[in-house]
């Protein structure tokens, strides 16, 4: 690989040498005098030749990864010369002799200068490890920057006045190290109180004005970021929680919430920041370069050496820092999860005793984040180091250098020291923008996990649009075999069909893990199956509009789970205008009217985070009476009556049998519940063993009567009813 292309190298230069060989040739045919020169013009033609032949060459030979390179290498080589001898005639004029002819050996040197040059600049920004895909990495964290910024465009007009305010602080501040330089120059001098006060005057008003305008561009880049955050927060969140069910449980809540809190928070303040310096230090830049190059072009020159330098030193530091970035963040992110899990669940861990297992296991992690940042800080370090070596060596030559032209008349005292502020404010410049070619890969690792989750598109079907103002309310799952996403090799349902009629209580009884719930996650349309059909009134699920759907078909689960807000707003959870009768008709229902006209402020008592501030029994019947305000076509419970009292449970017995027209699914392992059900399907291992009325299921002696048997001997021997 690498000898081909040394290869390649060596035909570009031997078709150069033989270019040269050709011109050398024809001048001493020519009888050219020695010495002789062309106008620049011929200089450029000839350079331009060179290039077309030398380019001809390099694609005829070269393929690949390595082209851009070549082509970078070859344009050098021709144009360097031709832009050399045009700077030379612009600094001094040309010579009456016109522009020279390279010789053999000013042909050797362009080769060495355009081949120092290019690998300067492959080293410094190479198109990023190759081999690794990184030229990809760049253009990747390139184009989601821009992204980021094309959602910034609702700001433009903040944005529009945060450039204007920072052109005009860079403008004053520009204008003050050459006040400063004046003000020394004129102490220097004989004292002239007029031109004096007016450089101190204008030192002020610039100092003045540049602050005021620093601070409004500062306020408007943090009120559009601000904004930005919370439009990108928005977007987030509402494409999470349109994911399918699967993506839940195969993504950790934690890092969900760090996507959505610190991660959008890095994105955008990294981007309007880079942003900031990105437009301060690019005009500030071509402000202070300007007034440099009015000094003093030799001192220019020496100052624009720390600007490579820089800019390599730099691009070490970004390559090695964007994996340790990435850790870090990972860190945090486990850290995180690990802290919420164990305060979320503190019930769990203290009845276990478990606090001293959950504090190793948060220290295990924050102890993996600190070595992380270890190595981040050591780094940064060494480049500080570095950074400031560079600094101070340019500094040093340029102050040598300018005593010289003091010396020869070419420069003032005041000159040289405006110069020096100059300088200083370049090179800091000059490290920001470098900075934040890095700091951009780094913004763009937390970017890209956001737009990880913003482009995702839920794996299942979308909902449809059927929404048929009668319903009966007849669910059928036929020859369904289904898995979970993240077990995909263990089917929890196997080929199972059964039909739960309005009307009607249908029970599904079983052992733990015989596919209950899953039966359940089905109906409510959490997840597709793999195999056969759920339908509802014979049509698919998935055909029916989703609200619509969620507003006929209601459950009530084991472990209901309640948000923070008032009684009513849990009741009426997801629906819009629903009025005050209906939710205490519903929580009349529910047997929860009571006890929630005891609660301090009744209806618009506060229940607590998840609930927490009710007991199981009284979150159970709001959660019922949450399904029920509804009024859905089909009702599903699963095991609700575990906690429920006597007279709730009696409260139900009117829902439970599906008087009122409705199809009722009950889900139970206390046997005693489904006694009354019209239909009780066994089921086991994902597969339905058993059906029928519990009185055919007795006589059966099957595994129904089993199982019950097995149960109330059970409950005998602990003494439990
Ligand atoms: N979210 C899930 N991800 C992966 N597998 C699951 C998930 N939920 C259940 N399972 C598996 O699917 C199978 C059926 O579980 P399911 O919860 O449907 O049983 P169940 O009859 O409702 O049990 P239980 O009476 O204990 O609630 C089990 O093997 C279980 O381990």
């Amino acid at each position: 690989m690498a000898s081909s292309g040394m290869r390649v190298y060596g035909t570009v230069l031997s078709c150069d040498l033989a270019f040269w060989g050709v011109v050398w040739g024809g001048l001493v045919l020519l009888g050219w005098p020695s010495g002789e020169g062309v106008a620049l013009g011929s200089l450029w033609a000839m350079g331009a030749g060179r290039w077309l032949l030398l380019h001809a060459v390099s694609v005829a030979t070269q393929s690949g990864r390595g082209r851009p390179v070549l082509r970078r290498w070859v344009a050098t080589l021709c144009l360097l010369g031709p832009a050399f001898e045009s700077g030379k005639a612009l600094q001094w004029g040309s010579s009456s002799r016109g522009t020279p002819i390279p010789d053999p050996g000013a042909a050797a040197l362009g080769v060495v200068a355009a081949t120092s040059a290019c690998l300067f600049w492959e080293l410094t920004f190479p198109e990023a490890e190759r081999g690794k895909g990184g030229g990809e990495k760049q253009q990747k964290a390139w184009d989601l920057f821009m992204r980021v910024i094309r959602y910034s465009r609702p700001d433009a007009l903040h944005l529009g006045a945060a450039f204007l305010f920072l052109s005009l602080a860079v403008l004053g501040e520009t204008c003050i190290p050459y006040y400063t330089g004046r003000v020394v120059d004129l102490l220097g001098s004989r004292y002239q109180p007029s031109s004096f006060l007016s450089a101190i005057g204008f030192m002020a008003l610039f100092s003045f004005s540049s602050s005021l305008c620093v601070g409004l561009r500062g306020g408007m880049f943090m009120w559009s970021l601000s904004r930005l955050n919370k439009r990108m927060r928005h977007m987030l969140f509402r494409s999470l929680v349109q994911q399918e069910i699967g993506f839940f449980e195969e993504t950790k809540p934690g890092g969900l919430t760090s996507r959505l809190i610190s991660d959008i928070d890095k994105m955008g303040r990294s981007v309007a920041m880079n942003i900031n310096v990105l437009l301060r230090s690019t005009v500030k830049l071509l402000c202070l370069l300007g007034l440099m190059l009015g000094l003093s072009w030799h001192l220019t020159v020496l100052a624009c050496v720390e600007m490579p330098l820089l800019a390599l030193l730099q691009n070490f530091y970004n390559t090695h820092c964007q994996a340790l970035m990435q850790q870090l963040q990972d860190c945090k992110a486990e850290a995180q999860e690990v802290a919420s899990s164990a305060l979320g669940a503190v019930r769990t861990v203290r009845s276990f005793g478990a606090e001293r297992a959950e504090a190793r296991r948060y220290q295990e992690v924050i102890a993996k984040m600190q070595a992380a940042q270890w190595r981040k800080d050591t780094l940064k370090a060494v480049l500080l180091l570095l950074r400031r070596l560079v600094t101070v060596g340019v500094k040093v030559m340029m102050l040598f250098y300018g005593r010289r032209l003091i010396a020869s008349g070419q420069l003032t005292s005041g000159g040289l020291l405006a110069f020096v502020l100059y300088q200083k404010d370049m090179a800091t410049n000059t490290r920001h923008l470098v900075y934040i070619c890095g700091d951009m890969l780094n913004c763009t690792s937390a970017a890209s996990k956001v737009f990880l989750y913003l482009d995702r598109k839920p794996r299942e079907e979308g909902a449809g649009t059927l929404e048929p103002p009668n319903l009966e309310g007849r669910l059928t799952l036929r020859d369904v075999t289904f898995s979970y996403p993240t077990k995909p090799d263990a089917p929890a349902l196997n080929g199972v069909s059964l039909e739960l009629c309005p009307g009607k209580m249908t029970a599904l009884v079983g052992p733990s893990g015989g596919g209950k719930s899953s039966c359940v996650s089905l109906l409510e349309r959490f997840y597709e199956p793999q195999e056969g059909q759920v339908l509802l009134d014979g049509r698919p699920l998935h055909s029916y509009q989703h609200r619509y759907l969620h507003r006929k078909i209601a459950m009530v689960s084991q472990d209901p789970v309640l948000f923070s807000g008032s009684v009513r707003d849990n009741i009426a959870y997801g629906l819009e205008d629903c009025s005050m009768e209906r939710i205490e008709s519903a929580a009349r229902k529910a047997n929860a009217h009571n006890f929630i006209c005891e609660l301090e402020q009744g209806y618009d008592t506060d229940v607590g985070e998840s609930g927490g501030q009710l007991s199981a029994g009284q979150k159970q019947c709001i959660a019922i009476a949450r399904a029920l305000v509804r009024e859905p076509q089909v009702l599903i419970l699963d095991e609700v009556t575990s906690c429920m009292d006597v007279d709730t449970q009696l409260a139900m017995q009117e829902v439970l049998t599906g008087s009122r027209g409705q199809t009722v699914l009950v889900v139970a392992h206390r046997l005693k519940t489904v006694e009354q059900a019209d239909s009780i399907l066994f089921l086991e291992d994902g597969v339905v063993v058993e059906q029928g009325t519990h009185r055919q299921l007795m006589a059966r002696r099957g595994r129904y009567h089993r199982l019950r048997e097995k149960l109330f001997s059970d409950l005998d021997s602990t003494g439990t009813h």
